[in-house]
């Protein structure tokens, strides 16, 4: 860290969520600034880094991890090159904000986690940001009051205006609705047991051979259903919503659409365009969270087991997409480090 104490951050990848990473932590957020960014695309890398004072450009993860201004890393890659960014980081004892999801399967996410566990002591953060959404807290904060009883179901809605090209059916469950499985386990505080996907008729929306809308259903350890709707080229918008279903109320997150507006005999509010405008201040209270954290010496939030567990339920999720099979989601025993 820098003699103020300014935490030097790293940002590998700077894509769409990289290079919005890079502007929060450079304008937006607090005790941190921009050391070095990383892309394999040079350019990419050279443009972003030109827009920060004083940031260094590489195209190798490990070269900006050896360098000396930088304290931690945020990766914002693709998720099949996160598991070879977390290992780099763990080898030299980095702190990590990793974006959603930990790796894009369970035997990677597998092997992160027993890096971490070889380690001993928690390094990383993952970026499952609805935790940090205003509504998804106060969501959190009724139920865990105990006010509704038990909670019972959870219906959730996950639409996108449209996916970009090259998204293929596992990504649906693997980028998408890998959210819900994160939110599912965070408000139930239940590790979820069974998967089952439906698919509908898909729109004709939906590019070629994408099943577009489907509804996953989850079960719990303690018995709780969820379903979701998850349907990525509805066309008018970004929306997220979830509703808990208790043994004594009902509450919905998720229907905050800013200004209330009548005008032309109509009333109404606005939808979001998309994750980066919906999701806007959550991803800055995350960033500042784990900013804030790292610079006491400690991890905090959404860790290596959250997205492990994910990804195992995400593997099983897949499955169940290919097969319309009821599946199993099968995970190791919770290690000692994350409280097991
Ligand atoms: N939390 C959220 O709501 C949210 C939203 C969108 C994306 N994401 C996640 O953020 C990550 C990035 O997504 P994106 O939409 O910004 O992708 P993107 O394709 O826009 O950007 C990825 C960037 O990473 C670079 N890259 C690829 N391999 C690399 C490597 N090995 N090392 C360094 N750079 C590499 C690419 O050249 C590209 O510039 C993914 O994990 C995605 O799931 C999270
Ligand atoms: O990677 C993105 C991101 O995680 C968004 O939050 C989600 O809504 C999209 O469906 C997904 O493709």
């Amino acid at each position: 860290m820098t003699r103020d104490g300014t935490l030097g951050v790293a940002v590998i990848g700077t894509g769409r969520m990289g290079s919005d990473h890079v502007r929060r932590i450079d304008e937006v957020i607090s005790g941190a600034r921009v050391a070095a960014v990383v892309d394999i695309d040079g350019e990419r890398a050279g443009a972003v880094a030109a827009s920060v004072p004083g940031c260094a450009a590489y195209t190798d993860p490990a070269a900006a991890m050896a360098d000396d201004a930088v304290d931690a890393v945020l990766v914002a890659s693709p998720g099949p090159a996160h598991e070879a960014a977390l290992l780099e980081a763990f080898a030299r004892d980095l702190p990590v904000l990793c974006e959603k999801p930990l790796t894009p399967d369970a035997a990677s996410a597998l092997r992160v986690m027993e890096a971490e566990v070889r380690l001993g002591h928690r390094r990383a953060q993952v970026g499952f940001m609805r935790r940090y959404d205003a509504e998804f807290q106060q969501l959190k904060a009724l139920l865990d009051s105990g006010a509704f009883g038990r909670t019972l179901m959870l219906h959730c809605t996950h639409r996108n205006a449209a996916t970009p090209p090259g998204f293929t059916g596992p990504m649906t469950i693997n980028d998408s609705v890998v959210h819900e499985i994160d939110v599912a386990r965070w408000l139930l505080g239940q590790e979820i047991t069974h998967v089952t996907v439906l698919r509908p008729a898909s729109s004709s929306a939906a590019p070629g051979g994408l099943s577009d809308p489907q509804l996953v259903l989850f079960e719990t350890a303690e018995g709780a259903v969820v379903d979701v709707e998850v349907f990525l080229n509805c066309g008018f918008g970004y929306q997220v919503r979830c509703e808990a279903v208790g043994e004594h109320g009902t509450a919905r997150a998720g229907d905050a659409h800013g200004l209330y507006v009548n005008t032309a005999g109509r009333w109404g509010g606005e939808i979001a365009p998309d994750y980066v405008v919906r999701f806007r201040a959550a991803y800055d209270r995350e960033v500042q969270a784990w900013v804030d954290a790292t610079r006491r010496g400690e991890t905090t939030g959404p860790g290596v087991w959250d997205g492990y567990a994910a990804a195992a339920v995400c593997e099983a999720g897949v499955r169940a997409q290919a097969t319309g099979e009821r599946t199993p989601v099968t995970l190791v025993p919770r290690p000692a480090l994350y409280g097991g």
